[in-house]
């Protein structure tokens, strides 16, 4: 009862509950967007925000108790939860700090990695939480070693302890949870005989067109509140006709088809919420309209702020009670992930500690861990880390590695590396190669290694509550040409990948997108293209199947195997992952086998650069590992003649052939000796 109320975890987490998200921003006339730039605009620190409480939880409330379960599928009987900013805060906590940005990206975007976190801010529930958790205060106490060495036991997963610490704490929790809950219901009550009266409204009423002016009036703000309010209330209503046969056939209006419902309730949301026409129908497709309504709304609020444990560097545990010293609330992820850790609030910026510059800890969304976790490196393997920047990804994989083996992180954009160097020097990576090629080109690069992971640039449809632009600004010609680049880079990451590893042979392929363009349609394509992959269990504990059919289309049955993520489910970025073993050569023809990795022995004879790597990137000359153009011809020169001379090639010779056909001559070898000269 009150454990899962108070103890509210991202792990394997339930559905939210709808007054979580309705944080209200239909401050008069204001579509979501507008609102929540106005709150932060009167709001710029989290304390002012946090008086504001009372007055947006009253607003938050949703009409009527009917209606909260309609909108989102969930009732309290069937075990609705209080979303997870209802977490413990402490009685005496110092103040909040906004959280900084998270260090990885999962999109192609910068856009989606410039979002501010606030987690006692304005889209929290937390008003009156304070005295409610009084009681709870000594669980996270940063001076009660105790409690917090038997949360994060040694096998860091143990729940026992911590329920034990939780029970005695959550009597007075309950009892007061208990009482707000009564005082809600009541005004809920009150609500509900108002909003009957305002609700009331016919069928045909709520139905009628409207016309160009209104729209663009909702457009330009210059609706009023209650207009808005009709506008969700529409939405709602048209949700219930739409839910099932019998709704149609009980509440639809005579003459009105399923497709005329269907249009209304998608215009409704783009007014609502702000989506481009395309895009709306696009994820409204996805899903029952009443679990789109949910979706939708769970990108009006952010998903949870979470920690990575770099275990390179340290344990969760010791991380854990380094954080709690310095003021920060926070608790494991789930029981899914050993080393990640949710922060509900801080008294420090999560991106200035000593154990941030440490390399402790990587700002990463839970979700971003769930593709590393099914690629499941072994240690002294070769990976390949296709599209690899900012890099969380990578610094996962090299950890699960215990910094053996060797990573090839590639990026085909030089810029976003700079951050992936950056955290690879931070968090102590040194089993790394970083690459800048195009994904597309990799087996004639290199091939022959025991696994790949291919997190490809996506839409970044399951990311929308951190980069709302994506709302407006991906078209119909966005769902062509990515997933036509995905399938190119997915069948380059099968023929990269060494189909006789011992301890290997497999692909994954993920995207922050929810759509079935980037991620089913993608996997149907390379399983038709290589015969010689197959899909396999992720191994991953949680997550919806992927699709087998979808719009009158069939997919392979083994993409149930594949594993979706959603806002609304999990309370997690909306992710995909795919799970591939390879079973046989890459066909003749592919890319594959170009040129394959060298063997060990061979590597050792190479002609490597032995110098140290600079410690952090700020020490080196440009942000891209150090390298100037002129060094790095250098070792290119280097290691060609070493090339050349495996094979039995004279270098010199070659010098003075080469500089002969760039000064175009045709003649005598005096020319070119000329040329090489005075060069
Ligand atoms: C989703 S992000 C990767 C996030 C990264 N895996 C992480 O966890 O930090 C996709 C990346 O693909 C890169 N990218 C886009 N097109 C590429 C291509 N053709 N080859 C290689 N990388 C590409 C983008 O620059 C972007 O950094």
């Amino acid at each position: 009862m009150g454990v899962s109320r108070r103890m509210k975890k991202q792990g394997t987490p339930e559905p939210l509950d709808e007054a979580h998200f309705t944080n209200l921003k239909r401050k008069a006339g204001m579509s979501v967007m507008d609102a929540r730039r106005e709150s932060e605009k009167n709001a710029p620190n989290p304390k002012r925000r946090r008086s504001n409480g009372d007055k947006r939880k009253q607003d938050e409330k949703p009409k009527t108790k009917e209606a909260k379960e309609k909108i989102s599928g969930t009732s309290k009987s069937a075990g609705s939860v209080p979303p997870h900013r209802s977490a413990i805060k402490k009685s005496k906590k110092p103040d909040a700090v906004t959280l900084p940005q998270s260090d990885e990206g999962d999109d192609d975007s910068d856009a989606v990695m410039n979002d501010e976190f606030d987690v006692s801010g304005s889209d929290t529930e937390d008003a009156g939480m304070g005295d409610a958790l009084d009681s709870g205060s000594d669980v996270y106490d940063s001076g009660d070693d105790h409690a917090h060495r038997a949360m994060f036991s040694e096998d860091e997963d143990e729940s026992d302890a911590e329920e034990k610490l939780t029970a005695a704490n959550i009597v007075g929790l309950t009892r007061k949870l208990d009482k707000e809950q009564a005082d809600q219901e009541a005004e809920a009550a009150a609500e509900l005989q108002e909003a009957a009266l305002q609700t009331n409204i016919e069928g045909e009423r709520l139905l009628l067109e409207e016309s160009d002016d209104e729209a663009e009036a909702v457009k330009t703000n210059a609706l009023l509140a209650p207009d808005l309010q009709m506008l969700r209330q529409r939405i709602n209503d048209t949700i219930r006709v739409l839910k099932d046969k019998t709704n149609f056939a009980k509440y639809a209006e005579e003459g009105r088809s399923r497709a005329e419902y269907e249009a209304q309730v998608i215009k409704d949301i783009c007014l609502y919420y702000g989506y481009n026409e395309y895009l709306c129908q696009l994820l409204f497709n996805l899903f029952s309209p009443s679990e789109a309504f949910a979706f939708f709304e769970a990108n009006e609020t952010p998903r949870p702020v979470v920690i990575r444990t770099n275990t390179i560097r340290t344990h969760r545990r010791d991380l854990a009670q380094a954080l709690i010293n310095r003021g920060v609330t926070l608790e494991p992820v789930g029981k899914w992930s050993k080393v990640g850790l949710q922060i509900f609030e801080s008294a420090v910026p999560l991106g200035a500690t000593p154990e941030y510059l440490a390399g402790h800890y990587i700002l990463q969304a839970a979700s971003s861990f769930l593709p590393v976790m099914a690629l499941a490196p072994q240690e002294h393997e070769r990976v390949l880390d296709m599209a690899s920047a900012p890099g969380g990804k990578t610094t996962h994989m090299a950890a699960l590695m215990k910094n053996t083996g060797c990573i090839f992180a590639n990026d085909s954009n030089k810029s976003r590396a700079k951050g992936l160097i950056g955290n690879i020097h931070r968090l102590g990576v040194k089993n790394t190669i970083i690459c800048n090629y195009d994904a597309r080109e990799f087996p004639k690069v290199i091939g022959g290694f025991d696994r790949v992971l291919l997190d490809a640039p996506c839409s970044g449809t399951g990311v929308i509550a951190k980069d709302p632009s994506v709302k407006t600004n991906k078209t119909e010609k966005d769902f062509i040409m990515l997933p036509h680049l995905q399938k190119q880079l997915l069948l380059a990451a099968i023929d990269s990948v060494d189909h006789t590893s011992r301890t290997g042979g497999y692909i994954v392929y993920s995207t922050c997108s929810v759509t079935v363009e980037e991620n089913e349609q993608v996997v149907q394509y390379a399983l038709l293209k290589r015969p010689n992959v197959k899909l396999v269990e992720t191994g991953l504990v949680f997550g919806v199947e992927g699709k087998t059919a979808y719009r009158g289309k069939i997919f392979d049955k083994s993409l149930s195997m594949a594993r979706r993520y959603y806002p609304h489910t999990y309370n997690v970025d909306g992710f995909f992952v795919s799970k591939f073993k390879k079973t046989g050569p890459s066909p003749t023809g592919s890319t594959a086998g170009v040129t394959t990795a060298p063997k060990r022995e061979d590597v050792d004879e190479m002609d490597v650069d032995k110098r140290p790597v600079p410690e952090t990137a700020e020490e080196s000359e440009d942000a891209f590992g150090g390298f100037d153009e002129e060094e790095d011809e250098e070792y290119i020169e280097r290691a060609k003649k070493a090339v050349m001379r495996k094979k039995g090639i004279d270098p010199k010779a070659l010098k003075g052939h080469q500089n002969k056909k760039k000064n175009g001559v045709n003649g005598s070898g005096t020319s070119g000796k000329k040329s090489s000269k005075s060069k």
